[in-house]
Parts: C-alpha cells; sequence; structure tokens
C-alpha cells in the first residue's frame, strides 16, 4: 500500500515500481533525469512505513549537497529523520568509528594535503603547479580507491617510479604527524571491519547507496561488511553515468550487484528533464558503449528544437558567438572535456563584462607555471629591474646561472653603474666566460622584446630565446609528456592574439583573476567541466571544443592495450553526462582551428548522428577518425586528395612530436606505393618504430614538427 506521504509526489509507474519493490538486493538502473534522489527518498519513506526501524537504516550519497538535500526532502515528508544515519561516505564511517569508540587523528584539510603534496613535488623536481598537485592528488586517490598502498605497487617506467616514491613519501609523512587524509577514513575503515571480526556486522539491515555507479573498492566491500545477514541493499544508479574511473570507481560493481542470486532489477526508463529530441540524441551516442546494461530511455514527450552544431572558426569565435546567444531566460550552460578550454570564453567574458560562475580550478589558466615563465619575459621587457622574474626566468632555457645568489649583489651594482639589474648581472664581478656571456645575452634577448606585438614576443621567447626547446628537455628529463608541457604556451599563444602589446595580455590576465576572486552572485552562464556538471540541469547547455583528441581526450587513451576499450567508453560516458545536462536546448560546438592549428571533429559527433557532410568543416577537408575500431566511410572524391603539407622537407634526423608515443626520430622516407599522394615516413621512439603516412598525420595533427622548425603554422 502507498502511504500518504509518498502518494504527495505523483510517481511515474517505473519509480513507483522501485519504491515499493520488495526486500532483498534491489539495483534501481536509472537513466539521466529519471528522478533519482525522488525515488531513493520514497524508497527510505516505504521502508519506515513498513516498520523498519529508523536505526537500522543506512541511506549514503557521495556529495554533501546530495546528503543535505535528501535529509530535507525526507524531514519534509516525515517531520524528521531522528535515527537514521544518512550522509557521504566519510561522515558516516566517521560517525560510525565515533559510536564504536575508536579514535581517528586528526584529518588533513584540503589546503594543507595540497601543500604537502606541492612540497614533495618541488623535492622530486617534479612540476608543482596546481595540475600537478591535482594530477598527483588523482592519482593518490585512483591508488587507495582500488586498495593499493605504494609498499604493493610494482613499478618498472620511471615516472611510476617517481609517483611511488612520493606516494610513499606522502604515506610516511601522514604517520610521523598523525594524520589521515579522506582517503584513509575508507581505508581505515573497511580495514578495522576486516581485522576485528567485523565488530559493525548487522548493523544495518538496510542500506541505501545514490550514484551507485561511482563506487569503489573499499567503499563496496565497507557496505558488504555492514550489511545484516538478511539484509536489504537498494542501489540507485547509471552505469552510463560512471565517471570516475580515475578514482577507482568502477560501473562493474552495479552490475555486479545485479546479478546477484535473487536480485531485482528495475530500469526508469523515462527522463523527466530534457526535450525528446535530446533524450533520443544521448541513447544514440551511449548505444555504442558495450559494457553497459542495455535500456532504453524515453523523454516525457517534450517537444524542442533538434541538438545543433555550432562550426566556427577557431575558440574566439566559439566564445563570441555563444555570449552572443545569452539569454536571461532560463539557466545556460557552458561544459567542455578539460579545464584548458575555458580559457577563450572566460576571457571574452571579462572583456565583456558578463557575470559568470566558473570554478576556481577550471579558470586557473593563466597561473599555469608556463604562462607564469612566459609573463615573467613579457614583464621583464616591461620593467628590467623585476627581480623575481629575473630569478624565475634565468635558467629558463637552461643558462648555468645563479640568479638567487646574485640577485642582491647586481641590484646594489644597477643602482651604483646606472643601469637595470638586468644589464648590472653580466657586470658582476667573478662571473665565468660563459656566464657573463649568457648573461649578455639575456639581456639583449628582453630587450629585443620591447618592440614586438604581444604574440610575435611569445613567439620570440618560444624560438628564439628556446623557451620550447627548455621544455621539450624538461619533459624528456621527467619522462612526461611534451605536448602536454607545451599546450598551456600554445593556449597562450592563441591568447595573445586579441592584445597588441604584451603589457594588455599581463593586465588582462590581472582583470581575469579579480573577476574569478570576486565571483558575481547572479551569474548569465555557468562554465565547468564534463565532470563537475553532473547532477545538475541546465534550459541550454554548450559543449564546446568536440575534438578529436579531446573528447575522447588523447591523455586518457594512454594506457595499456588491455584497458583501451575501457578508457575509450568511459569518454563516451563524460560526453553523455554532458549532452544530457540540457533541458530545452543542446548545441555541440567544433571550431575550425584549436591552439591555431587545424583539429577535426570527435569520432562521438558521428555516433551521435551527426553525418560527413555536417562535421567537415571545409570541402577539402578530411574527416578525422581517432577511434580505432570505427571505419570511416568514403567520400565522393573528386581527382586526388590536396594534401597541404605537401611541400614539407623532411630529412633523416628531423624530430617529430607524436601525439602518442612523443618525440621520434625520422630513420627513413620514401614516397607512398603506387598512385597514392604523399610520403611514408619511419619514425624511431625510445620503444619502437612505426611508419605513417606523413602529410595525412600531419593534417589530422597527429604528428607536429618540433616548434623551433614548424614556423607559423595553422
Ligand atoms: N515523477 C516526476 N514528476 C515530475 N518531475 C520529475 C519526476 N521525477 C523527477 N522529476 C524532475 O526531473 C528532473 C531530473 O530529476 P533528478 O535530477 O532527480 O534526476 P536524476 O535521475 O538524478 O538525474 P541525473 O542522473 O541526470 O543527474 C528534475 O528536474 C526533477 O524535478
Amino acid at each position: 500500500m502507498i502511504s500518504q506521504a509518498i502518494s504527495k509526489v505523483e510517481l511515474h509507474p517505473d519509480q513507483l515500481k522501485a519504491v515499493t519493490a520488495g526486500e532483498g538486493t534491489i539495483a534501481v538502473f536509472a537513466g539521466p533525469g529519471s528522478g533519482k534522489t525522488t525515488v531513493l527518498t520514497q524508497r527510505v519513506l516505504t521502508l519506515l512505513e513498513r516498520g523498519v526501524s529508523p536505526e537500522k537504516i543506512l541511506v549514503v550519497t557521495f556529495t554533501r549537497a546530495a546528503a543535505s538535500e535528501m535529509q530535507q526532502r525526507i524531514e519534509q515528508l516525515t517531520g524528521n529523520t531522528s535515527g537514521l544515519t544518512l550522509g557521504t561516505f566519510h561522515s558516516i564511517f566517521l560517525r560510525l568509528f565515533h559510536r564504536m569508540g575508536v579514535s581517528v587523528p586528526r584529518l588533513l584539510n584540503d589546503g594543507e594535503q595540497r601543500h604537502w603534496i606541492r612540497e614533495l613535488l618541488k623535492d622530486k623536481e617534479q612540476p608543482s603547479d596546481e595540475e600537478g598537485v591535482a594530477t598527483t592528488l588523482s592519482q593518490i586517490g585512483f591508488c587507495k580507491g582500488n586498495m593499493v598502498l605504494p609498499e604493493r605497487m610494482n613499478v618498472q617506467k620511471q615516472q611510476n617510479k617517481l609517483f611511488r616514491d612520493l606516494f610513499q613519501a606522502y604515506e610516511t609523512r601522514k604517520k610521523e604527524q598523525n594524520t589521515w587524509d579522506y582517503d584513509d577514513i575508507l581505508l581505515a575503515f573497511c580495514g578495522w571491519l576486516k581485522e576485528e571480526g567485523n565488530p559493525m556486522s548487522g548493523s544495518f539491515s538496510r542500506i541505501l547507496v545514490d550514484e551507485f555507479q561511482d563506487i569503489n573498492r573499499v567503499q563496496y566491500d565497507s557496505l558488504q561488511l555492514l550489511l545484516a545477514k538478511k539484509g536489504s541493499f537498494f542501489a540507485v544508479g547509471d552505469d552510463d553515468q560512471s565517471i570516475y574511473g580515475f578514482r577507482g570507481s568502477d560501473p562493474k560493481f552495479m552490475q555486479e550487484l545485479s546479478r546477484r542470486p535473487g536480485s531485482q532489477r528495475v530500469v526508469l526508463s523515462v527522463n523527466h528533464r530534457s526535450t525528446d529530441a535530446i533524450v533520443a540524441v544521448g541513447q544514440k551516442l551511449i548505444r555504442h558503449n558495450r559494457m553497459r546494461q542495455e535500456k532504453r530511455l524515453i523523454g516525457m514527450g517534450r517537444a524542442g528544437k533538434e541538438p545543433t552544431l555550432l562550426k566556427p572558426s577557431d575558440e574566439e569565435e566559439e566564445a563570441t558567438k555563444i555570449i552572443a546567444s545569452l539569454s536571461d531566460e532560463g539557466k545556460t550552460g557552458v561544459l567542455y572535456r578539460t579545464s584548458t578550454q575555458a580559457r577563450a570564453i572566460i576571457d571574452a567574458l571579462v572583456r565583456e563584462g558578463i557575470p559568470f560562475s566558473a570554478s576556481m580550478g577550471d579558470a586557473l589558466f593563466y597561473r599555469r607555471w608556463q604562462v607564469k615563465d612566459i609573463f615573467a619575459y613579457l614583464t621583464l621587457a616591461q620593467n628590467p629591474n623585476d627581480l623575481d622574474a629575473i630569478v624565475r626566468i634565468i635558467n629558463k632555457p637552461k643558462r648555468y646561472l645563479f640568479g638567487e645568489e646574485w640577485i642582491d649583489t647586481a641590484w646594489n651594482l644597477s643602482r651604483k653603474i646606472n643601469v637595470s639589474v638586468l644589464e648590472a648581472l653580466p657586470e658582476l664581478p667573478g662571473l665565468e666566460t660563459y656566464q657573463k656571456k649568457n648573461l649578455s645575452q639575456l639581456a639583449l634577448q628582453v630587450k629585443s622584446l620591447c618592440g614586438l606585438g604581444a604574440r610575435e614576443a611569445i613567439q620570440e621567447i618560444r624560438q628564439r630565446i628556446g623557451y620550447d626547446r627548455f621544455l621539450t628537455a624538461y619533459a624528456k628529463d621527467l619522462g612526461q609528456e611534451v605536448l602536454s608541457l607545451l599546450e598551456p604556451v600554445e593556449e597562450l599563444t592563441v591568447a595573445a592574439q586579441s592584445f597588441e602589446w604584451g603589457i594588455d595580455l599581463l593586465e588582462h590576465a590581472d582583470r581575469v583573476e579579480r573577476a574569478l576572486r570576486e565571483p558575481s552572485p547572479n551569474p548569465r552562464i555557468h562554465l565547468m567541466t564534463f565532470h563537475k556538471a553532473k547532477g545538475l540541469e541546465f534550459d541550454r547547455v554548450f559543449l564546446i571544443g568536440l575534438h578529436a583528441m579531446t573528447i575522447p581526450h588523447r591523455r586518457s587513451l594512454q594506457v595499456a592495450d588491455h584497458r583501451k576499450n575501457a578508457a575509450w567508453e568511459e569518454e563516451r560516458r563524460l560526453l553523455y553526462v554532458g549532452m544530457t545536462r540540457a533541458k530545452r536546448e543542446l548545441t555541440l560546438s567544433i571550431s575550425h582551428t584549436r591552439q591555431g592549428r587545424r583539429v577535426g571533429p570527435s569520432p562521438f559527433l558521428k555516433e551521435i548522428g551527426f553525418d560527413d557532410d555536417e562535421i567537415t568543416l571545409k570541402e577539402d577537408q578530411d574527416t578525422f577518425v581517432a577511434n580505432p575500431h570505427y571505419i570511416p566511410s568514403r567520400r565522393k572524391e573528386k581527382g586526388q586528395p590536396q594534401l597541404r603539407f605537401a611541400g614539407e622537407e623532411l630529412t633523416i634526423g628531423t624530430t617529430l612530436i607524436h601525439q602518442r608515443w612523443g618525440e621520434g626520430e625520422v630513420i627513413a622516407f620514401e614516397p607512398l606505393e603506387g598512385s597514392a599522394p604523399g610520403r611514408k615516413v619511419a619514425l624511431r621512439f625510445p620503444h619502437e618504430t612505426v611508419s605513417l603516412h606523413y602529410e595525412l598525420s600531419r593534417q589530422l595533427g597527429l604528428i607536429e614538427r618540433m616548434s623551433t622548425e614548424s614556423g607559423e603554422e595553422g
């Protein structure tokens, strides 16, 4: 019988089926917008009505926001939630430790944890900017989520060894200071249950979990141990929205649950959020995933326009077009795969003075360390007495100088002989000949930046001064990917196009910083990554930068062969999460160029249903298909295709950078066999040698020339 409380909400028959299902394991597979929170809340009410004691009920959510929303809803319907154990994994496990009299060390706060990681990265001479810290933290989280601690890591590659050592140092430091991070709560709780012979066994006869697709090994094991022998498990989730694989979550747990003997499987198949057209394209995309529970999702019959494809010429035009179409009716969201992609739209919004919301993490582009290095050169061109800037770049590229040791003396000397600090440096007494020469050259190089426009100055820093060479060597030393380190510099070069002089760019970066520090209470537009958009909804959604190599992201595909398919599917789920945030309008955008280079569309666009002609950005451009399993349809060709890079000179020994394998050396090249145009080039990488179609690979952005050679391409 449905209670009065439940009848207050008009549940769809699917939702009702889940809410009123009998006991045992119940796995509710719910598509996006199908009302998971409502179902879980109503299920709690049903259990209370069935006479289950609130003390025996455990409700777990993944975020504090979801927990407090759930609490409020239950309170509204029942008057109170006393006795019920409800919260996130972390808060619940802490409460249970407390209940059982187990003492818990002090918890590291977010800032402290980041600070420690930054220090450890610096010790190991690894990039210690925000991104480096975030990446390391997520790697540590992934290991701990899978119950893998440094002592159990068997690693071969130099970079993995570096990570293992850092992870070990971090764990040791925590132990010495008797502190825990948040992952430790989960690990310690699970370990305690196991070691103590499960002292909490049978505490809960009903466990309900929201967003079950995001569960990881340690969470899953802990819940199994907490559940009473004949207890019931009620899990709500969408395996199609599992996007935290990098933290160890895995939709297989959801599937495992539904395969347990006697378990019931309920599917919520109506999307209450979006128009039918949006629901349909989402379905078209996600059906390409193989590792998933088959489920059909339909809309509520809401009409609306078909999702559209925006094809601006570059990121700047993309931003301008989105801003031009802004409407104050309802909420607008701009979503992207990686935070660097927010740079152009944030720049445009700041220029126009339009209030927006963006998380700090997404908006830190101008604080990336490579950007700060370039800014230091630009600053010095304005003010050759800027001591911080001198120290920052004195060995970038390597000049074998001792900036910090010399700076005070140079300052005093500059006052004495009435020149700038930069000019005083080569005059310091006791310098070696090469040091004097390098310092004189540095002063001249900085001087040469003065008359140049913003973009030209950056190109000069990168090429003639040798900043790109420095990054390439640095990446090699650390065993890191060159392209990843170069990316912020490429982005900055594009950003600089909108500014006449370096000083204008520096001032603009300050304005961006201020806009982020003082967020508007009434944003007209919300910017976030696909990851952060999970669980949210907007009336209008723009998905920007849907290029090959961006979604699926090339870095996430750099995994062992046996994990490639899974990685590919997680990328598809990410796009699916983004698309299904839209209530009324969905626009997918792909610019003609990205960071000044031609780029092809994401292979997912084809899967959504955009045909070759729609995706193709220009008559002469081949559609790039990055999916190795995908066979492109033949385009009707009139004569031979034009190869844009046919004129590029190739010599033995030339270094090329490949998106996947990094730097490689040309060891041979020859015309392709038969009448096919172009050259076959053999490239030797550290661990393998591969043959490629040179012109096509260049055109598709798969290989690039070192920027010292490539000149003004794109
Ligand atoms: N039975 C219902 N009747 C009317 N509206 C509903 C019903 N169930 C859910 N909704 C509405 O549908 C939208 C999506 O619901 P909700 O956010 O709970 O879905 P979800 O399954 O958690 O979605 P996602 O997984 O995509 O984040 C919300 O605006 C919610 O108010």
